[in-house]
């Protein structure tokens, strides 16, 4: 390490005095104004990761769908996943250095992690369209070449796209080619295989309208437009050249406040959607003929996508074992359709991408969603290999077209993380090939009427939880008294836990009648206030 050259590029970069922040859920998000040091650090730790894994690292600059002032940055694993646990603390502890002790820092995470400094370190680098983020990319390629990394900048693109370019770099081509060309055809091709077979829908079933959140999703959707088929009608809204990011649209806003998003004309019976920020979220939406919206979230796509991955599974007679992955979040009566109805098995982990697809891959078909809308469906290798064998050799012609439609399924699948242009085209091509409409596949199942809150508490972190999140161990007497109110009604449910991206405490409650989640989320979030050291004032009714 050359240490003057280090002293004198973070002087470039200062860390305010007294500023700390931590690698969370969703790495590092803050005021944009507040970040320059930790991008140019966060370069740094992505050439040791990339050393200490013999690998290329991905570094995105992004705070998906925060508001346009802020930004942020996540590190992207070897294999397309999101950054390991241990790393993370690296991060942090790299982020909140004080520059004096900087270099000690560094030689102490090298000296944990085993990090062979002769090794050679390459790292890409990708960036969503908020004003702030170039020059922060800028930052990071400093840090990048400061420790005689190699760095690709692969400027505009979508979370998604750059997880699928890691992983690519890394399997040498065998997960694809790292170009969003390499992206673009893989995709394209696969979605046109799949809808070859789709029983010809009408010229009005073609049409989706897309709510790009005025983000980077308008941007990739445009450059991806030639390469789809001219069946595909796909229209964008919110494509940036009007609008600020994210801002009264996005797939987090309509699921938030379960309502259209500003900018984009909704006839009965369209079919919607919306994209996050930096497009690794999707929710679909409607209106029907009574003017009433009716919004289809991560819980209801993980339902679709598993209906015809079963139906599929069936017809080439293969049991491979498929789970449906899901966080508490996920409203009840999804899991109780996949569960009793569908019979797949559903399994409930933490908050957070990563625990989700953690536990994905145990499984030859893990399909993971957060009802937010972010998620995909992982294969595994024995999997992957099995299907594409019957795609090529099996003797049966029905057998052998379904394992071609599951072949061109993982083709089209971004199984790094989840991809909104790539959920969509799974969507449309599965409504397409089973002839369905937006108001049919909402009617899988009617959500059970829930409420999502959030209360302000001095120290967030003195709740802390168990069973996934479902029940509070501190502090003492809130799980008995969510217990007690959650008795008062009918098919209900209800559970707290401190967010990972804001100062916060989430609340959610589930019960009979909109009411009745309402007073409950209610009662549960001033018990809160009550019990974990609520700030301001207390929680008002809704
Ligand atoms: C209730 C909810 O939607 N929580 C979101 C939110 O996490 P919190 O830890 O709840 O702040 O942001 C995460 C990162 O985007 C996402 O993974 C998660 O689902
Ligand atoms: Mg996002």
């Amino acid at each position: 390490m050359d240490f003057e050259a280090l002293k004198k590029y973070s002087a470039l970069h200062p860390k305010p005095a007294r500023l700390t922040l931590q690698y969370g859920t969703a790495g590092f998000r803050s005021k944009a104004e507040q970040l320059d040091h930790v991008m140019f650090r966060m370069g740094l730790l992505a050439a040791l990761r990339s050393r200490a894994t013999g690998s290329t690292i991905g570094v995105m600059v992004t705070a998906s769908h925060n508001p346009e002032e802020d930004n942020g940055v996540k590190l992207v694993d070897p294999l397309g996943e999101m950054l390991h646990p241990s790393w993370e603390e690296y991060a942090t502890q790299l982020a909140n250095a004080e520059e004096q002790d900087l270099q000690k820092t560094l030689t102490e995470i090298c000296q944990k992690a085993a990090v062979n400094q002769q090794k050679d370190a390459s790292v890409f680098i990708g960036r969503d369209t908020r004003p702030s983020s170039k020059k922060l990319s800028q930052a990071v390629i400093d840090g990048v070449s400061v420790l005689g990394g190699q760095y690709h900048d692969y400027g505009l693109v979508t979370t998604p796209q750059l997880h699928y370019v890691v992983c690519c770099q890394n399997t040498r081509g065998q997960y694809g080619k790292p170009t969003l060309e390499g992206y673009y055809q893989k995709l394209s091709k696969a979605f046109m295989e799949l809808i070859k077979k789709s029983p010809g829908s009408g010229e009005g079933q073609r049409h989706l309208k897309i709510d790009c959140a005025n983000g980077i999703g308008a941007l990739k959707l445009s450059e991806m437009q030639p390469y789809l088929p001219k069946e595909v009608l796909v229209h964008i809204y919110n494509d940036g050249t009007k609008e600020k990011l994210n801002h009264l649209c996005g797939a987090d806003f309509v699921k938030v406040h379960q309502k259209p998003p500003k900018g984009l004309d909704m006839k009965p019976n369209e079919r919607c959607c919306s994209f996050d920020g930096d497009a690794d979220r999707i929710v679909y939406y409607y209106t029907d003929t009574a003017g009433h919206f009716h919004l289809i979230d991560g819980d209801k796509i993980a339902t679709l996508i598993s209906i015809f991955l079963k139906e599929l599974l069936a017809k080439v007679g293969q049991t491979l074992k498929m789970a449906v992955i899901q966080t508490a979040y996920a409203n009840g009566s999804s899991t109780r359709y996949l569960e009793e109805t569908l019979q797949v098995p559903v399994h409930c982990v933490k908050t957070g991408v990563k625990h989700l697809h953690h536990k994905a891959q145990e499984f030859d078909i893990g399909v993971y969603f957060e009802a937010n809308g972010h998620g995909t469906v992982l294969f595994s290798k024995a999997a992957e290999n099995t299907i594409r064998q019957l795609a090529k050799d099996e003797k049966d012609d029905a057998k052998r077209e379904a394992a071609k439609v599951l072949e061109n399924l993982i083709d089209l699948i971004n199984q790094t993380v989840g991809d909104a242009i790539s959920d969509m085209l799974v969507i449309e091509a599965i409504l397409s090939l089973k002839g369905l409409t937006v108001h049919q596949w909402d009617a899988f199942y009617t959500d059970f009427p829930n409420r999502l809150l959030k209360v302000q508490v001095a120290d967030r972190q003195v709740i802390d939880t168990t069973d996934a999140e479902r029940r509070a161990v501190t502090p003492p007497g809130l799980q008995e008294k969510i217990d007690a109110l959650v008795k008062k009604y009918k098919f209900s449910r209800a559970f707290v836990r401190p967010s990972g991206t804001e100062d916060v405490v989430r609340i959610y409650a589930e019960a009979d009648t909109q009411e009745n989640a309402d007073a409950l989320a209610h009662e549960v979030s001033l018990a809160v206030y009550h019990l974990a050291g609520g700030r301001g004032a207390p929680p008002q009714p809704l």
